[in-house]
């Protein structure tokens, strides 16, 4: 097993927690397992690579499935316990196991491409850790013309959203009023995306589509930035008190009878580790009714000091005006979001982790 540097994205990775927190995600591991073992068609016989392998459970997977050959590529030292895991599994003479970055990895000298790559990349909002950007580096070098990516499709969705727990019922703390204190709180917390599930009916609009990736065929330049600006319509009536963002996976399917998986993160799914990623406004734009105009501007940008990390930056716009390109003139209408490692640190207390 060749071993290479660890920087401190794959130390974090070398915390047994974060994977259990990964392994504990019955939906995650399901829909990973179901896409696989239930395409068997598409498995049998062929050559994986897995990017980022971890404790080497996709692997498993794609050996129960019938592929003649894994290459679990792992750049963190975890890769050493995912041997002895393999081991316990008995597919030790299907997968081989190599710590070291993708970017670093050759494949055999009698292996000339994979058939298939799969990977779990997904960070928080889909595009925290930038871990795509080592999947499409292996597509270009490694995928054979025509070869499948599991998944091969995802969705980045938002809606807005009202946040009852965070910024309603302070009028009375035991019989003190709080409001001023609500005020401050919200401004604090507009200051930073959150992590956190939050209710299906706190959604205020139907799920808008931010950006669709097909993984085939997307750039990691198109990754830099996803620019959402359009009026959308209520659905419901309620309070603008925040963006709720989320995400879905979709994988590849044969053709014998197998049905198309899809790994959501919506709050109405079952809840993954990812939960849901809320932008806090700082203050109420309006109470929303059915069928109301609302405008906003989401940029979800590259930074460009870590590739890792995206500034989100929201910005809400008068839907009424002639012109909604240009935003309200006032402060509180506007609400910029830096989500960095830092604040991700901040929320260790409420998640635990800091990757996803
Ligand atoms: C989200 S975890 C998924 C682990 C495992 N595949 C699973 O599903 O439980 C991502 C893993 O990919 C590894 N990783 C991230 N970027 C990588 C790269 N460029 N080369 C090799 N491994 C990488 C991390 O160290 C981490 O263990």
């Amino acid at each position: 097993m060749e071993v290479d540097t660890n920087d401190e994205y794959f130390t974090s990775y070398e915390n047994l927690e974060i994977h259990e927190i990964m392994l504990t995600d019955t939906a995650r591991n399901e829909a990973y397992r179901k896409a696989i073992t239930t395409n068997s068609s598409l498995f049998n016989g062929k050559v994986v690579l897995d990017v980022g392998s971890g404790t080497g459970i996709l692997s498993i997977f794609a050996a129960q499935a019938g592929a003649s050959q894994v290459f679990a590529v792992e750049a963190s030292n975890l890769a050493k316990l995912s041997q002895e895991i393999i081991k316990e599994n008995n597919f030790e003479n299907v997968i081989k196991v190599f710590n070291c970055r993708i970017e670093d990895f050759q494949l055999p000298e009698s292996v000339d491409k994979v058939d298939i790559i799969i990977s779990e990349w997904m960070g928080f909002y889909l595009l925290h850790e930038g871990m795509l950007d080592s999947v499409l580096l292996a597509r270009d070098r490694f995928l054979k013309p025509g070869g499948l990516l599991f998944p091969d499709r995802a969705i980045l969705y938002c809606s807005p959203c009202n946040l009852p727990t965070h910024f309603d019922n302070w009028d009375n703390v035991s019989g003190v009023k709080m409001s001023k204190y609500a005020e401050c709180l919200r401004k604090q917390k507009s200051s930073k995306p959150e992590i956190i599930n939050i209710d299906k009916d706190c959604l205020i609009a139907d799920d808008i589509v931010i950006a669709f990736l097909d993984l085939s065929d997307i750039s990691t330049t198109e990754l830099n930035r996803i620019d959402f600006n359009e009026v959308i319509i209520a659905r419901k009536s309620g309070k603008f008190q925040g963006l709720c963002i989320w995400f879905d996976v979709l994988f590849p399917c044969g053709d014998d009878n197998e049905e198309e998986v899809i790994l959501s993160t919506h709050p109405q799914a079952q809840s993954t580790h990812w939960k849901q990623t809320i932008i806090p406004l700082p203050s109420n734009i309006e109470t929303f009714e059915p069928l109301d105009p609302i405008a906003f501007k989401l940029i979800v940008q590259r930074n460009p000091e870590n590739s890792r990390h995206y500034h989100l930056l929201l910005e809400i716009l008068d839907a009424m005006s002639d012109d909604v390109q240009h935003p309200l003139p006032c402060e509180c209408h506007m609400t910029k979001c830096i989500l960095t490692k830092a604040h991700l640190a901040n929320m260790t207390d409420s998640n635990g982790f800091e990757n996803a």
